[in-house]
């Protein structure tokens, strides 16, 4: 049985959902192996606790860099040196430019913190109260050059209590997030989930 699909996780932040994908990819079976962490913030809490389960890391200060496109390239020499097939964004803060995009369309998925179409960019949750909703929730898509507006691997919902806050919402979510993302990455990295002519197709693998 092959190892699963070689698998890459990009992170800004403190990395929960890539420590939900790190454990589920442990999985006897799982058809991904997470054989790279990877920052564009060296200072990123993620960073740490990736090191601390023994996986391969890489900070590319994105600052340090003339501009956006030099940054992706060098983030893109990485990913190929380590022989990514799949990347994850998992609060990865960057908007990436089409250069870059183009390389991984259909190789590169991304999860946000809402029910997309509604809510795209940030302060989903905030969003969402000022909104009135009644339910929220988070979406693993695959990533378009176009900010969330790719199409639709999974959806999950929670419901909003009349005394939400934003930090409790996004806790409800984040819930949520660790159990749908790894179930996506499988189907995407299975094949079973495929982004054809502009759609997420279901496939039998
Ligand atoms: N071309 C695309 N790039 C990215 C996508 C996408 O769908 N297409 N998804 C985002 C993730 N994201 C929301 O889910 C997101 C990330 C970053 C930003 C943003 O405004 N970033 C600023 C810098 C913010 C910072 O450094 O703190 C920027 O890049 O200038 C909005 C949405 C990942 N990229
Ligand atoms: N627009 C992208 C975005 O807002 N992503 C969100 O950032 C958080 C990262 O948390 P984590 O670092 O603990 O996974 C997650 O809630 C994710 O949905």
């Amino acid at each position: 049985m092959s190892a699963g699909k070689r698998t890459a996780i990009l992170i800004s932040g403190r990395g929960s959902n890539m420590l939900s994908l790190l454990e589920a990819a442990r999985a006897p079976g799982y058809p991904a192996q997470i054989t790279l962490v990877l920052s564009n913030r060296p200072d990123a809490a993620g960073l740490a606790r990736a090191r601390e389960t023994g996986i391969a890391t890489c900070a590319l200060d994105h600052k340090a860099f003339p501009d956006r496109e030099a940054f992706e390239q060098a983030m893109d020499a990485a990913l190929v040196e380590a022989g990514i097939e799949l990347v994850c964004l998992a609060g990865f803060m960057r908007v990436l430019t089409p250069w870059f995009v183009r390389r991984w369309e259909g190789r590169m998925i991304n999860i946000h913190p809402s029910l997309l179409p509604l809510f795209r960019g940030t302060r989903t949750h905030e969003q969402a109260l000022e909104a009135g909703m009644r339910v929220h929730g988070c979406t693993v898509h695959f990533v378009v050059s176009e900010l969330d507006a790719g199409p639709i691997i999974a959806q999950a919902c929670v419901p909003v209590h009349p005394d939400d806050d934003p930090a409790a919402l996004a806790a409800r979510v984040l819930v949520e997030e660790h159990r749908v993302y790894p179930q996506a990455l499988a189907e995407v990295a299975s094949g079973r989930a495929v982004l054809h002519e502009g759609r997420c197709v279901f496939r039998d693998a």
